[in-house]
């Protein structure tokens, strides 16, 4: 971090102590806090490179259930607290069609117009310049998911990303009357405008009970994220996820509450009691560990919609595969819970329907109790379901583009351009990498080494961010594949032996 960025976080930290946000662990909060920071006493703002970077630290042991951080009422910028300008409030209202999340990016862009006689300016200079949500992605770099067009039923990777980046634009399209109406800068109209503003409410809002879009909590939004611990997550619960982070604490907290709500995933949530935003450990630290927050339940590609992230090993992740129109209608599983899970095994319904799809048609009714309640009919009809199973991942790996050692290939590359200390080194690389030469957008002109040494030109550096992500993804998907292919087999083999 620059001195200047240093000083902008240390104004920060000084701003929001002052407002009473405390990681102090007693319930008198700021009172035994020092006035230059509202961290230091459980939690540290810290850089994990390989886990989200900025991120918090825990600042000494921390017990699981205790309180890390209070976030008063006060602190937290949402559409209510902004609309308490009565002129801009009276514009939004003439516009009751927009959403939640609509209304608190445009309101954000409001801020940020103010510059620094914004009540949060000190708050904004902390957020990030870019995001790399789907919602960013360029046609070329929705490409390189690769998976597409694999069922007519549900929806594939760069379908839904295209979709995600078409409504993006017309979220924008339908606000823009409203900015013009409050005043909006003219340079904050803009869409590149709008990506940032609605990234930043996409990756940063945390739930709040009254307004869908949530709210953008100071230092609350430091945490990085864990995905629910895995005796947590069911394997085929149906994940609801949205824009905002789920977290369902609210009420009191005692010593009794604190295994009750750790087993509902619990780790922060606005309390009326504390009129604050208060985050709690959701399980034992370390001193200098990172404490992570569960922001819900989400798949990688969900996690790539909202957050801009993705997880090598995601306890939650689906890999949906190309299944016959004849195998969805073999029974009445809903499609999206037709899977493979991340450790490589058929979901529960896709097994069931497997089962009565090796079924002939006229004894599926008499054996379909026990398909539903996950039995086995008989050895021949697992046997032919597994290899069904085996010899469809085994075709879609086929009609991929490249291969999973292709892909760690791929990543590799775009780890070492990233680190590239001159712009020939960069070139010679990407001579051996024949899809990110066609895809990438490379400057016309060679950049030249400025005064700080060579730097990859911007646009570049955050593209290849993103086509690391998709090439991650896909890589992800493959595996799960692969891991699916020998879970057939060590089946087959187990039942025939
Ligand atoms: C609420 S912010 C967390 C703080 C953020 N690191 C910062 O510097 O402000 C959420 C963003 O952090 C990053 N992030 C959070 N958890 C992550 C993880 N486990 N792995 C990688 N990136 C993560 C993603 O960019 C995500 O959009």
């Amino acid at each position: 971090m620059g001195g200047g960025e240093g000083s902008k976080v240390e104004a920060f930290l000084r701003w929001v102590a002052e407002m009473g946000v405390s990681d102090s662990p007693s319930p008198a909060g700021p009172s035994q806090h020092s006035s230059d920071s509202c961290l230091g006493q459980s939690l540290l703002l810290s850089d994990f490179p390989d886990v989200g970077g900025r991120g918090l630290a825990a600042a000494r042991e921390l017990r699981r259930g205790e309180r890390v951080l209070r976030v008063p009422k006060e602190a937290l910028l949402t559409s209510e607290s902004v609309l308490k300008d009565e002129n801009l409030a009276a514009c939004v209202k003439r516009h009751p069609h927009l959403s939640s999340s609509q209304i608190l990016t445009v309101c954000l862009l409001a801020e940020v117009g103010k510059g620094r006689t914004s009540h949060w300016y000190l708050y904004l200079t902390q957020l990030p310049q870019s995001y790399n949500t789907l919602a960013n992605f360029s046609p070329n770099e929705i490409k390189s998911l690769q998976v597409v067009h694999f069922t007519f039923l549900v929806e594939d990777a760069v379908c839904i990303s295209e979709k995600i980046v078409s409504k993006v634009h017309s979220d924008w399209e339908e606000a823009v009357i409203l900015m013009q109406e409050m005043g909006i800068k003219p340079q904050l109209q803009t869409f590149r405008s709008w990506l940032w503003a609605s990234g930043t409410v996409s990756t940063r809002t945390l739930h709040v009970p009254w307004d869908e879009a949530g709210c953008l909590c100071p230092v609350g939004d430091f945490f990085n994220y864990a995905s629910p611990e895995d005796e947590l997550s069911s394997e085929n619960s149906v994940a609801e996820s949205s824009s905002a982070v789920h977290m369902y604490v609210d009420g009191a907290r005692n010593m009794e509450d604190i295994d009750f709500s750790y087993h509902r995933l619990a780790d922060g949530g606005y309390e009326d009691n504390e009129v604050a935003y208060c985050f709690y450990a959701r399980k034992r630290y370390e001193k200098g560990e990172q404490v992570l927050l569960c922001y819900g339940t989400y798949t990688n590609l969900e996690l790539l919609e909202h957050y801009g992230f993705l997880l090598n090993e995601n306890p939650n992740d689906k890999a949906f595969i190309w299944l016959d129109p004849d195998i969805y209608t073999s029974s009445s599983w809903p499609k999206d819970l037709l899977y493979i899970q991340q450790d490589g095994r058929p979901s529960f319904a896709l097994h069931s329907t497997l089962r009565l799809w090796a079924t002939p048609h006229n004894l599926r009714r008499a054996v379909g109790h026990r398909a539903y309640s996950g039995l086995q009919l008989s050895v021949e009809n697992e046997v032919s379901g597994m290899k069904w199973l085996a010899k469809r991942c085994q075709h879609m790996l086929h009609q991929l583009p490249t291969t999973v050692a292709g892909d760690c290939s791929i990543m590799d590359t775009i780890d070492k351009m990233l680190k590239c200390t001159s712009w020939e080194d960069c070139m010679d690389l990407l001579s051996n990498e024949g899809e990110l030469k066609e895809l990438l957008p490379l400057p016309v002109n060679n950049p030249r080494e400025g005064d700080k040494g060579f730097q990859l030109p911007g646009k570049l550096k955050r593209s290849l961010e993103r086509f690391r992500l998709a090439v991650h993804w896909r890589l992800v998907y493959k595996r799960v594949l692969v891991d699916c292919i020998s879970y057939c087999a060590q089946s087959v083999d187990m039942l025939s032996s």
